[in-house]
């Protein structure tokens, strides 16, 4: 009797976690988050590159186009030091919070596509209301995480980390138009992929807190697979924790992904992000999606498909398409030929 309820209980708390089949795609058209123009088309130039219909082919999957957010018209001026056009930021991400919180309630995973990395905080910030114990992978050149006290550039897209965090809400000041906005997120639950381009007060950051982080060097030491599992194992070893994936282009090298703002060489091969997605893929857990820096105004034509079409790879390695191939659905044996003669 006691063996089995003891049983009972552990098959109950055993959850078996299969890929979401139903996804909610929506569109961030939002730049305010840094100083260059063009991320915000992003969405149109990905949803005219074939982004729905794309994802529609892959096998299985259910595609809810929710469109773009619409940037709110802001008067307000948050006079913040060293932190560009807070009050947009703030209003863009508020409203983006509560589309992914719908988006997740609807049972679909929430693939949102940017628009500048600004808006991580909106993304992590609906989906941590729908998953307290989400963790998150931050898959980028840089480590997002100054404040406007360390930030050198005053840009809000080199921020949301330390935002998001609960960990470093003391080091920020009052920000007017943020109350919406608590931080709740630990810095326990986050990993880093793909780093190469971090800040003194950022590093200090990472180690102060001991963030499982896998810059450039430590994938050139031990392979994607390797640093994604490992990550993936220190941050949730009983494999029970829904995933949010918020994906910089710029993780990519600048040779793979030159239509992005703040570039970096040395980065990611574009296999290697499909393999990182392929793995995210077959957890089962992964929940939300960001994919954000793209930025087709910079470069030529070649740098923008290329940048787009790698973006492309990106989202569908993640929702399931398999570089092998797939069988005909319902059909097991090849098509047989009638001859004549
Ligand atoms: N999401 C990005 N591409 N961020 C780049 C940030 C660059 C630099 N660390 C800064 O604070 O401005
Ligand atoms: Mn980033
Ligand atoms: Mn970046």
């Amino acid at each position: 009797m006691n063996n089995l309820k003891v049983f009972v209980r552990g098959m109950s708390q055993m959850k078996k976690w299969e890929p979401l089949k139903q996804v909610g795609v929506v569109g961030v058209p939002f730049e305010k988050g840094q100083k260059k123009y063009g991320v915000s088309i992003a969405p149109a130039a990905m949803r005219s590159a074939g982004l729905i219909e794309q994802l529609k082919e892959i096998d299985g999957l259910n595609v809810k186009d929710y469109g773009d957010i619409e940037i709110p018209a802001c008067h307000e001026n948050a006079n913040v030091d060293n932190m560009a056009y807070l009050s947009l930021v703030s209003a863009c991400n508020k409203s983006l919070s509560s589309k992914v919180t719908q988006v997740l309630k609807d049972g679909r995973l929430a693939v949102t596509i940017g628009g500048d990395h600004s808006i991580g905080v909106g993304t992590v910030d609906g989906h941590f209301n729908v998953n307290e114990d989400m963790i998150l992978i931050w898959v980028d050149a840089h480590a997002d995480i100054n404040t406007n006290k360390t930030s050198e550039s005053g840009s809000v897209h080199g921020m949301p980390v330390a935002l998001l965090v609960k960990e470093l809400s003391d080091y920020w000041p009052y920000l007017p138009t943020m109350d919406w906005q608590v931080p709740k997120f630990s810095i326990k639950n986050l990993g880093y992929i793909g780093l190469r381009s971090v800040d003194h007060y950022e590093r200090l950051a990472i180690e102060k807190y001991h963030v499982p982080t896998f810059a450039m060097e430590d994938i050139e030491d031990h392979g994607i697979t390797k640093s994604i599992n490992h990550i993936l194992h220190l941050l949730d070893p009983e494999k029970k924790k829904p995933i949010h994936v918020s994906f910089d282009i710029d993780s990519l090298d600048a040779l793979e992904a030159p239509s992005t703002g703040t570039s970096v060489r040395g980065g990611l091969t574009l296999r290697e992000a499909i393999k990182l997605m392929e793995i995210i893929h077959s957890t089962g857990r992964l929940r939300a999606l960001d994919l954000v820096e793209i930025n087709p105004a910079i470069g030529n034509d070649s740098d923008r498909k290329r940048t787009i079409e790698a973006g492309l790879c990106i989202l569908k390695a993640a929702l399931g398409f398999s570089r092998r191939g797939t069988t005909p659905r319902g059909v097991t044996d090849l098509p047989v030929q009638t001859h004549h003669n």
